[in-house]
């Protein structure tokens, strides 16, 4: 299962973080140069004096910034590289699911997960490390020299700097809760919108395209609130920190404008600061809170890395899983023409349902044409998944051309079968793509080839080249079929076909030229299709019957 820890990992301390953020401690010379320079210039020196410091200054201030930029550069790569490895991680882990499992996460939900919230994650660890390295080091550096020079200015910035984390830590606290409600609302309003849209035409149909605007209205403003809701959080603690910081710089200058006019005379180890010593201590009291400033810009950043972090990690959870293991060493598989099917003493039940099969039996010979059959419920097209290797028994054993079914062999197994659901999925692409699916080695040919042995040579809407509305717009129901079917005849490899209900909800003539198709195009292969239509079922070889109820055993004659 995929992880966020490595990308988690970045978030601790590194070289890259440690030298971007000590860059900011270059401030330190900066700002005795800048003080010694103004004090000479005071006293009277002419500008040629200030020359050398302009310079150190200028060299410095280089020299932070390729620091600075050194390090976010690294920081930026690692992260990126990783970042597009979980994602991939996660889109596996997705894929790694069965489709019967009724807990996975709704596409949109998903697609917003991986391909905008996970960006949060950028900010986070490359932003947010350098700061908190910098809000560690610098103000103790900072006031260390300070100290050195008076010791009620350190004093001053120390009682100033305690209270900011403490608020920004009680704020940030109800940032990171307040972000990860956002997400989820964004999550779920992506889920929302797909699934509407998917559903136009049935909405538009029924009258119920009102009554979704005022349900998308409410999510919208739903969503609206807690976004507004992470920005009040933000504002506060920028506000927070801003009224400290500048209580703070205040105080500083004040003692210091008053202890260079001679009023107050404390503070500074018994002796008077001189203008450039005043100065240098002034310098360095906003740039003590700077730090600081930088932390709380970047603690929300911090909110929504992690809940972006989080989400990932809840969609890369292991829900029902699908047999066959990515990186399994899976033994050769022998053919020797389409091959048989035994199932032995199969159990299975759906999660938390009752039981389909309870020592279940059926064989299906090389190259048999068998329809499955029986009421609704009886889990005709539960059996023909567990066939599939698209979820796992319970137990009992399904064997393939003599191969048994399991998580070793279920990937090799599953490339010699042909699989076509209730309802195929028909993508907004041209009619070649949504036949060739992007699989190596099937050219136009090939696709012209299936087109016409699945009977659509001359269907003027299923040339090649014309592109196809969601979900199949532009076909009529059979034709849809037998776009699916094609699918399945520029795959030579496949020579055991699982069809579930290629018929149904068609006209006599239209399912007579489907059965035509199928049975031209599955010739020499083993053939298993799920059917409640008496002329498919009577084409075929053999018709098994699944119990009449559910939960039943059923057996089949072999
Ligand atoms: N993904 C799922 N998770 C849990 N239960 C499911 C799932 N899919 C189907 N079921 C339940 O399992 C039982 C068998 O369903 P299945 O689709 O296999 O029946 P079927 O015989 O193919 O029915 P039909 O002829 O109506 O298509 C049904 O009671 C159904 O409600």
């Amino acid at each position: 299962m995929p992880s966020t820890s490595s990308l988690r990992r970045l978030a601790a301390p590194g070289v890259g973080s440690l030298v971007q953020g000590g860059a900011a401690l270059f401030w330190l010379p900066q700002a005795a140069l800048l003080a010694s320079a103004v004090e000479r210039l005071g006293a009277g020196e002419g500008i040629h004096a200030v020359g050398w410091s302009a310079l150190g200054i200028a060299a410095l201030g280089a020299l932070r910034a390729v620091c600075e930029a050194w390090g976010a550069r690294g920081l930026f790569i690692e992260v990126r590289g990783q970042l597009s490895v979980l994602r991939a991680q996660v889109a596996v882990a997705l894929a790694a699911r069965s489709p019967l499992d009724l807990a996975r996460p709704a596409s949109g939900q998903a697609a917003s997960v991986i391909a905008e919230q996970a960006e949060a994650v950028l900010p986070y660890l490359v932003r947010y490390q350098p700061a908190r390295w910098r809000a560690m080091l610098v103000p103790i550096f900072i006031l260390v020299a300070v100290a050195c020079f008076s010791w009620i200015a350190a004093l001053i910035l120390l009682v100033a700097a305690p209270l900011i984390p403490m608020f920004m830590a009680i704020v940030g606290w109800r940032a990171q809760a307040a972000s990860q409600q956002q997400m989820v609302e964004m999550g779920a309003m992506n889920a929302f919108l797909l699934d509407r849209l998917r559903g136009l035409a049935t909405l538009r149909a029924l009258g119920a395209v009102d009554l979704t605007a005022h349900r998308l209205g409410d999510v919208a403003q739903s969503l609206r609130r807690r976004t507004m809701a992470v920005l009040r959080i933000a504002f506060l603690s920028s506000a927070v920190l801003e009224l400290f910081a500048a209580l703070g710089v205040a105080m500083v200058a004040v003692y210091i404008g008053f202890h260079l006019l001679g009023t107050l005379e404390f503070g500074s180890w018994g002796r008077r600061l001189t203008l450039g010593e005043g100065l240098f201590v002034l310098l360095l009291a906003p740039a003590f809170f700077e730090p600081l400033r930088e932390l709380s810009a970047v603690w929300h950043d911090r909110a929504a890395g992690e809940a972006a972090l989080d989400a990932l990690d809840a969609l890369a959870e292991a829900g029902v899983p699908m047999p066959g293991r990515p990186n399994a060493q899976t033994p050769a598989v022998v053919r020797r023409g389409a091959p048989s099917v035994r199932i032995h003493k199969l159990h299975f039940a759906h999660r938390g349902e009752t039981t389909l099969f309870d020592g279940f039996d059926l064989h299906v010979a090389p190259g048999e044409h068998i329809a499955l059959t029986g009421p609704s419920g009886a889990g005709k097209t539960a059996l023909l998944s567990l066939i599939a290797g698209l979820m796992s028994a319970d137990s009992g054993d399904i064997a393939i051309g003599g191969v048994s079914l399991n998580d070793e062999t279920a990937s090799v197994l599953r490339r010699r079968i042909g699989w076509m659901g209730q309802r195929p999925h028909v993508f907004a692409a041209p009619v070649h793509d949504n036949v060739a699916m992007g699989r190596i080695g099937v050219g136009r040919d090939d696709v012209a080839q299936a087109m016409r042995d699945a009977g659509l040579g001359d269907v003027a809407q299923a040339r090649p080249a014309t592109t196809l509305g969601e979900g199949g717009g532009g076909l009529s129901g059979g034709e849809l079929v037998r776009l699916a079917l094609a699918r399945l005849a520029v795959q030579p490899e496949a020579d055991l076909w699982l069809v579930d209900e290629p018929t149904a909800h068609l006209d006599t003539d239209t399912a007579e030229r489907v059965v035509d198709a199928l049975l031209r195009l599955a010739q020499g292969k083993t053939l298993i299709a799920v059917t409640h239509d008496p002329i498919l079922a009577a084409r075929m070889q053999r018709v098994v019957r699944l119990g009449d109820a559910p939960a039943v055993m059923a057996q089949a004659a072999a």
